[in-house]
């Protein structure tokens, strides 16, 4: 990557990661930017920096020598949460440059003590303060907290409207070919883009959905003309970003999208029949569905399609009078992010006793899901006609209820 100036005296620095588990959990198969922005009025300031691993500073270092900028011209480091994907290289930064001072909320001072060490070189700010670099740049904070950290802020740029959002308005997917705008994919790589934004939100900001609606109305009210997040393209029609990120949120309390994730795991292919058969008849139907087995599938993938869906098909055996362990695991993390309100179908095989509803009534009211079942499906060892006949009334159904809930709430409520 290089500089790539974005607006009068701003200029986005990218570096690409890959082959990491981002937060050492999510996997990201596409990869992930993180963009630093340069704001150069008569004082430089850098927002949002990147993590302290993987030789990332010193790409960073060498982004900012093509700009002739050295890092001790640096004035300011503004940031907008101090979580160490952006706040990692301030160890190594200090090094060069003892004197720059660090910009951010009274959480992030904390946070920025307890990680790199007591820091005096900091100056706080919150809603409605500014920050003049000269040349018209006048920086305007707002704070947006728990997007995802916190001590999260947003920064205005009220000379070129350019808002940096740190993690909200964020997406995964590296950057290639130096095509740093959402408007320079084409419409197939959009489609892909989206769907790594919505693996972003759900696995990253899912939890905070309630303060990502929020945030998402505020930052509506600015003058936005860029959205420039912390990973991820740059938006140059804010109210696209808006009213997705608005929609993701939203996702949280369900309805979703007209769509049905399911879910399954099979030790010994018992289960794996019905699954097979299941799927046969949802494809009869006119409905976006995803399948997933697990423990193949990892719990972010999963998540990922199960944000968006409306209805959610179970189908694993009993083990140990519980769910299939993986089953049991995947579930709790759904529950974790808020997948809230499903219309949902379980099924699945068992050996002697059962025991697998157990569990799964035990997760679902702890976690306070709210998941309205059909009638499940068990059958002992493989499954007989009668069981996939019952199966085949229970997708049919599901697919109904999904049909009827998005058409009564979403679209009249
Ligand atoms: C390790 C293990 C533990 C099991 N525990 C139970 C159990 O507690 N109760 C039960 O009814 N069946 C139990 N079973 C039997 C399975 O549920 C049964 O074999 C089922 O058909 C497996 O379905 P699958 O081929 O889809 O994995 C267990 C099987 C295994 C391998």
């Amino acid at each position: 990557m290089k500089p790539m100036k974005i607006a009068e005296g701003i200029y986005q620095l990218s570096v690409n990661v890959e082959d990491i588990l981002f937060e050492g959990l999510w996997e990201i198969p596409k990869g992930v930017s993180l963009n630093s922005y340069i704001i150069k009025g008569e004082k430089t300031a850098i927002v949002d920096g990147v993590c302290g691993w993987d030789g990332v500073p010193e790409s960073l270092y060498a982004l900012l020598e093509q700009m002739n900028i050295t890092p001790e011209s640096i004035e300011y480091l503004i940031v907008n949460h101090m979580e160490p994907d952006h706040s990692g290289w301030i160890e190594s930064f200090r090094k060069i440059n003892p004197d720059f001072k660090v910009v951010g909320s009274k959480k992030a001072k904390m946070l920025l003590d307890a990680f790199y060490g007591k820091d005096d070189n900091f100056i706080c700010v919150g809603e409605g303060d500014t920050l003049d670099l000269g040349k018209g740049h006048i920086l305007n904070f707002i704070d947006i907290p728990n997007v995802h950290w916190p001590d999260t802020i947003g920064t205005f740029d009220t000379l070129t409207g350019t808002l940096f959002s740190c993690d909200a308005f964020g997406s995964f997917g590296k950057i290639i070919d130096d095509r740093i705008y959402v408007d320079e994919l084409s419409k197939e790589e959009q489609i892909t883009y989206e769907q790594e934004t919505i693996r972003y939100f759900s696995n990253v900001l899912a939890a905070f959905s309630l303060q990502a609606k929020k945030a998402t109305a505020k930052c509506s009210e600015l003058p936005v003309k860029l959205v420039a997040p912390g990973h991820g393209l740059i938006w140059r029609n804010p109210e696209e970003v808006f009213k997705a990120y608005s929609e993701y949120a939203d996702c949280s309390k369900g309805p979703a999208r007209e769509e049905i994730t399911l879910i399954w795991g099979s030790m010994y292919g018992m289960t794996r029949k019905a699954v097979e058969h299941a799927v046969k008849v949802l494809e009869e139907e006119d409905i976006v569905v995803h399948v997933h087995e697990v423990p193949k599938d990892s719990w972010g993938t999963v998540l990922t399609s199960a944000w968006t869906s409306t209805g959610i098909i179970l189908a694993m055996p009993t083990y140990e009078f519980k769910m299939f362990p993986p089953m049991g695991a995947v579930l709790e993390e759904l529950g974790k992010k808020k997948v809230y309100n499903r219309k949902a179908f379980r099924f699945g095989s068992y050996g002697w006793s059962g025991g697998a509803q157990k569990e799964l009534d035990e997760i679902l009211t702890r976690l306070n899901m709210n998941w309205d079942f059909i009638e499940p499906v068990e059958f002992l060892g493989s499954p007989l006609e009668e069981d996939l006949e019952k199966i085949r009334i229970g997708v049919k159904e599901l697919v109904k209820q999904v049909k009827d809930k998005i058409l009564t709430e979403k679209h009249i409520g």
